[in-house]
């Protein structure tokens, strides 16, 4: 599995000539949290490989966009970078969620508030009908202001398990954590994919697959790789 940044090569044994006609599947993934969590700066780093020296408030949304290959399929993952303040996304909340693949959940680990917020943006997402197929993640960013850390990792991993998460602690601005930014988002990729090419789906097009028990990447457990 390879990721690549819009570029890349053909799956390997596929017919050039075919090529036009193979459609590149999108999967739509939403990224949602408190203002000033750094949803802009971790779509910026999985997507553009950099961390931005300098943003804004978003407005409404911004999409970004990078093509993976996984399994020799190429996917294009399209990102939703939600804006955190209520008055930049009131317009549009239903379109954050409609037709949603994946969600991604961030909070600051430098910030209690925003852990204690993601009870409000859970809710919002179930209030907008998201199948409870749909695969959920949380984020905890920022790890790399290490002395200024206020949400214990202990207490996240608790939560991500009642929350039926993977969790990811990661940092956007520390190159060294970019694999693990990148594993965020394969992770996702990895299980759509898995799940949309089972046959049997239920109603909303989803297969009835249960999800997999939340676990914190880190050393131990294979940071950066893809747990799927
Ligand atoms: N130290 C550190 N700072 C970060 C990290 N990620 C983001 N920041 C900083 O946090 C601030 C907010 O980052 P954004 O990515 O704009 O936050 P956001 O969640 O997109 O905010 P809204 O668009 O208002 O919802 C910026 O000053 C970033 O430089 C990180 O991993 N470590
Ligand atoms: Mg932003």
């Amino acid at each position: 599995m390879a990721a690549g940044g819009g570029g890349g090569g053909r799956p390997p044994g596929s017919d050039p000539a075919l090529e036009p006609y193979v459609q590149t599947r999108i999967f739509k993934i939403i990224v949602i949290g408190d203002s000033n969590v750094g949803k802009t700066c971790l779509t910026f780093r999985f997507c553009g490989g950099t961390f931005p020296g300098k943003t804004e408030a978003t407005i409404g949304v911004d999409f970004r966009e990078k093509t993976v290959e996984i399994e020799g399929e190429r996917i294009k993952v399209q990102v939703w970078d939600t804006a955190g303040q209520e008055r930049f996304r009131k317009s549009m909340v239903e379109h954050y969620y409609r037709n949603v693949h994946a969600v991604v959940f961030v909070y600051d680990v430098t910030k209690m508030s925003s852990f204690t917020n993601l009870k409000t943006w859970i809710e919002e997402c179930n209030g907008h009908a998201v199948s409870p197929l749909v695969p959920r993640v949380l984020v905890g960013n920022k790890c790399d202001l290490k002395d200024l850390i206020q949400v214990p990792s202990s207490l996240a991993l608790k939560f991500a398990d009642a929350h039926n998460m993977l969790l990811f602690e990661t940092s956007a601005k520390d190159p060294q954590e970019s694999q693990n930014v990148d594993a965020i988002f394969m992770c996702l990729a990895c299980r759509l994919k898995a799940q949309r090419s089972l046959p049997c789906r239920d109603a909303e097009g989803w297969p009835g697959q249960p999800q997999p028990q939340s676990r914190r990447l880190d050393e131990a457990s294979g940071k950066g790789s893809c747990p799927c």
